[in-house]
């Protein structure tokens, strides 16, 4: 067995709560019914964005009834080998399908900076998909937005320029189990 590292167990231990499992619930409600309502006649395919998109998706494509189909790819920022990451983003899975005409979703954990959902949008077009819509469960406000052209349709929460886990997002890969949206102790 490899031991939990003790920095991963203290770091849940000292961080602050920003949004309860039942907030955030009810957040995802409100992203299931504003897309039922403009996508339902769509057809869409909805692109899970690894790994932090899969706990979004996972919840929300149950609240969706109408016809999807469901995928995923794999886009992440590049990190450096001090763990910073790079605006750069690595490609690890391209959407499989024929993009060409089709409407798709895109799920996200988190709008921050925006690089991952810029490149993301640049391959699709370049594929000649028809419409995209993006949904993410939280956007993080700051003015470093890298494409300000790209703004999300649905979002959840607004969180605050802190680095954040649970739900999909991850503290140094762990605790993306978080039952709710949790904010790591500064300083
Ligand atoms: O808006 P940005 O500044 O581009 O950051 C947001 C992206 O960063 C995280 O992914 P990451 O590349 O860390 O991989 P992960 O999904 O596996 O955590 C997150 O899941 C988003 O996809
Ligand atoms: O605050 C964050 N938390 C987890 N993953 C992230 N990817 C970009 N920003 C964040």
């Amino acid at each position: 067995m490899v031991a939990i590292p003790a920095e991963i167990q203290q770091v849940m231990r000292e961080a602050e709560c920003l949004f309860s499992e039942s907030q955030v619930e009810r957040a995802i409600d409100n992203i299931a019914a504003d897309i039922s309502e403009t996508m339902a006649e769509k057809n869409p395919i909805v692109f899970s964005v690894m790994n932090g998109g899969m706990v979004l998706t996972g919840k929300l494509v149950t609240k969706l009834g109408f016809p999807l189909e469901i995928s995923y790819l794999h886009a992440t920022r590049f990190r450096h080998d001090n763990n910073t990451k790079s605006p750069d983003i690595e490609w690890r899975a391209h959407p499989q399908q024929n993009l060409k005409g089709r409407t798709i979703l895109i799920v996200d954990d988190i709008y921050d900076e925006g690089a991952t959902l810029g490149a993301i949008v640049d391959h699709c077009k370049a594929e000649g998909v028809g419409e995209i819509h993006i949904a993410v469960l939280v956007d993080k406000q700051h003015d470093r937005k890298a494409r300000p052209d790209i703004i999300p349709d649905y979002i959840g929460l607004q969180c605050e320029d802190r680095f954040v886990f649970g739900y999909g997002m991850d503290y140094k890969g762990y605790w993306r189990n978080a039952p709710g949206i949790y904010a790591v102790k500064e300083g």
